[in-house]
């Protein structure tokens, strides 16, 4: 860091350098999306110091000319967007503009790939924000004052995106922050009036404040006039439904920001009474990359209060299972200076956001109603994050139960089948929904636990989410039918069970005798047609796959053993039962234990004993047997 008087030469963080190298080549082709956000960074400015104005006396009256200016002069190849909105002090300029102290943006960072394609739309959908400016220009010079500090304490920064930048003390008597671009010389036809307005009126014509356009080498222009003003800023959500057209509802959806996609549908509702409010909420047409694991998104939903923006609030209006919801809330009844904390006990609140579930979830019933590509695109994106619903929200256990879909024995599609499919397509004295929990497809539709069921013509469900064995744990009956594991205790499939026979009972307590400890119980059974035998959990304890799962998780998980259940009519288990030599017999039950764990996809505590086992077998079967010649030889050999 270098330093003279005022001004400072400093690096950036290592991990903006690697963004802006990554961004100026990914986002070639996407480049527009850098004015997108500007325009965006400048409205959170204004809303910020509207907010801010509220409350605090020395801010009172700034908040009366807000909006947004873009500025381009083809002369200079300059591009300027100022704001009059909250500004920044030196340390928010330095803490804003040269770290990364976002945890999205570290996130973000870590999810790239290599793939250059994958990373343009994982970057269009983050919304990197500022750094975006890079793509374009060669410098870039923000001039900025906290709209609380005196004029004396205006910061100027300026930087090539090369490493490092510099950072001065200015006079600006301007509350708000101007950012120049010097656009590169590939870049400079953005440098239009059509072109420029094109791309605001795209991205930004639902931004809450005007925004106008300014081309300052035409002398007289920069004054502005009725005609410089490109936007639409009335808030969408509060006009009524029969002045808006399709593209309105698209356009606005793009202005939010977070998706550059269309929206999958919307619904827009406008509820008058002893409390009034108005919501438009959208289902999106894909999923953000971080949606599974970023469980505490705030944003996606706004809450205004009389059409001012008052602060992202999905937290508080939406269950975390509908957090891929977008829009907008606006109630004409909370007080303007609300906070979080009051939000979180208001019990007016409470029923906007009953009414934000109830409306989210009649869009996604629509949706799932017309079925086709958009449903099954939906379900794919979102599906996994819906189910949560059923595991958090017991009041609408049964309508999100009736949305899932699942993969099944009956459908080659991976989510086609759901429970109410199942139901119509049961046998008349069948009363219980089968399913299986599986890692994956394949493992799951080549489990030995379905072959008593293919045999019968009973369908299963095949349930392969991370998330579908809390599913299951969670939803025990849909319709009055039991759901329950194929691969869970004693079956019964409607059929009286014959006593199992003496010799198979008296073989599974040899098995027993050999696996010891490996196994809880070793029994004769009916599930199994093709295999010789199959892994099965106890009727109430958990699942081999869910054990699985919070280990992966970190969990302690106390150890239960399987139960292994034998097909006595198969040949190997009847060739078993023959077997005389004890030790051989103890090999064979030790690998008809580890086969059934591997069918299962479960893993083996010693996978080399296992191979042993399978090569002394292997040389066994291939060893050359006796010819008749070989016997002559031997016996005159011998006499
Ligand atoms: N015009 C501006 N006025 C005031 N502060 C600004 C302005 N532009 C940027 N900032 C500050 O810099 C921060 C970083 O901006 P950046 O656009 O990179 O990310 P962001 O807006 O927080 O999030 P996103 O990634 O969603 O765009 C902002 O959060 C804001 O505090």
């Amino acid at each position: 860091m270098s330093q003279t008087s005022n001004t400072e030469t400093r690096a950036f963080d290592t991990e903006v350098h690697q963004l802006l190298k990554l961004m100026i080549n990914a986002l070639y082709s996407n480049r527009e999306i850098f004015l997108r956000e500007l325009i965006s960074n400048a409205s959170d400015a204004s809303d910020k110091l509207r907010f801010e104005a509220l409350t605090k006396e020395a801010l009172k009256g700034l908040d009366q000319d807000l909006g947004i200016d873009v500025h381009f002069d083809a002369e200079k190849h300059q591009l300027r967007v100022v704001d009059r909105g909250i500004g920044m002090s030196r340390d928010e300029v330095i803490e804003n503009l040269g770290t990364i102290a976002r945890s999205g943006t570290r996130r973000f960072l870590d999810s790239l790939s290599g793939d250059q394609k994958k990373d343009a739309r994982l970057i269009g959908q983050f919304g990197v924000g500022f750094y975006a400016a890079f793509i374009v220009a060669s410098e870039v010079q923000v001039e900025t004052r906290r709209a609380d500090l005196p004029p004396g304490e205006g910061v100027r920064w300026i930087s090539s995106g090369e490493g490092e930048y510099r950072i001065e003390s200015i006079d600006r008597p301007e509350q708000g922050t101007v950012v120049t671009l010097s656009l590169r010389e590939e870049h400079r036809d953005l440098l239009d009036r059509w072109v420029l307005e094109r791309i605001i009126r795209h991205y930004s014509n639902h931004v809450a404040f005007p925004i106008r356009l300014l081309d300052e080498s035409r002398p007289g222009d920069s004054e502005g006039d009725g005609s410089s003003l490109v936007n639409d800023s009335q808030a969408i959500w509060a006009r009524s439904k029969a002045e808006l057209e399709d593209e309105d509802y698209k356009s606005f959806y793009r202005s939010l920001g977070m998706d550059a996609s269309d929206p999958v549908s919307w619904a827009h509702h406008h509820v008058e009474g002893t409390q009034s409010y108005s919501l438009l909420l959208y289902l999106p047409g894909q999923a953000p990359f971080d949606l599974l694991t970023n469980r505490d998104e705030r944003e996606g939903l706004k809450l205004c209060i009389q059409r001012v923006f008052i602060m992202d609030a999905a937290e508080q209006l939406l269950p975390r299972y509908l957090r891929f919801m977008r829009g907008v809330v606006d109630s004409a009844d909370l007080p303007l200076n609300v906070s979080r904390e009051l939000l979180q006990d208001s019990p007016l609140l409470k029923k906007i956001r009953a009414t934000v579930v109830k409306r989210s979830l009649d869009l996604i019933e629509k949706l799932a109603e017309a079925g086709g590509e958009p449903w099954e695109r939906f379900w794919s994106a979102f599906g996994s994050v819906l189910k949560e619903g059923v595991i958090e929200d017991h009041e609408q256990r049964e309508r999100i139960a009736r949305l899932l879909r699942f993969a099944s024995t009956r459908s080659d599609g991976e989510h086609s089948v759901g429970l109410d499919d199942y139901i119509e397509r049961m046998g008349k004295d069948q009363d219980t929904i089968w399913y299986l929990t599986a890692d994956s497809l394949r493992v799951a539709r080549s489990s030995p636990h379905l072959e008593a069921f293919r045999a019968r013509d009973i369908e299963v469900l095949l349930l392969t989410d991370r998330i579908d064995e809390w599913l299951v744990a969670h939803l025990d009956e849909y319709q009055g039918k039991t759901l329950k594991s194929v691969a869970r205790g004693k079956l019964e499939l409607g059929e009286e069970a014959d006593a199992p026979d003496a010799s198979a009972t008296a073989l599974a307590g040899r098995i027993k005798q050999v696996l010891g400890d490996r196994v809880g119980n070793v029994i004769p059974g009916r599930r199994l047609t093709e295999s010789p035998a199959c892994i099965v959990s106890d009727e109430h304890g958990m699942s081999l796959q869910m054990q699985k799962l919070l280990r992966q998780a970190g969990q302690e998980v106390p150890e239960t053993k399987p139960e292994l259940e034998i097909n006595p009519t198969h040949a190997v288990v009847e060739l078993m039962a023959a077997e005389q030599d004890e030790e051989r017999f103890g090999e064979l039950a030790q690998l008809l234990f580890d086969q059934a764990l591997l069918a299962e996809g479960g893993e083996l505590s010693d996978p080399a004993a296992y191979v042993r086992r399978v090569n002394a077998l292997l040389v066994s079967a291939l060893a050359p047997t006796p010819t008749e010649g070989d016997k002559d030889a031997s016996a005159s050999a011998g006499a």
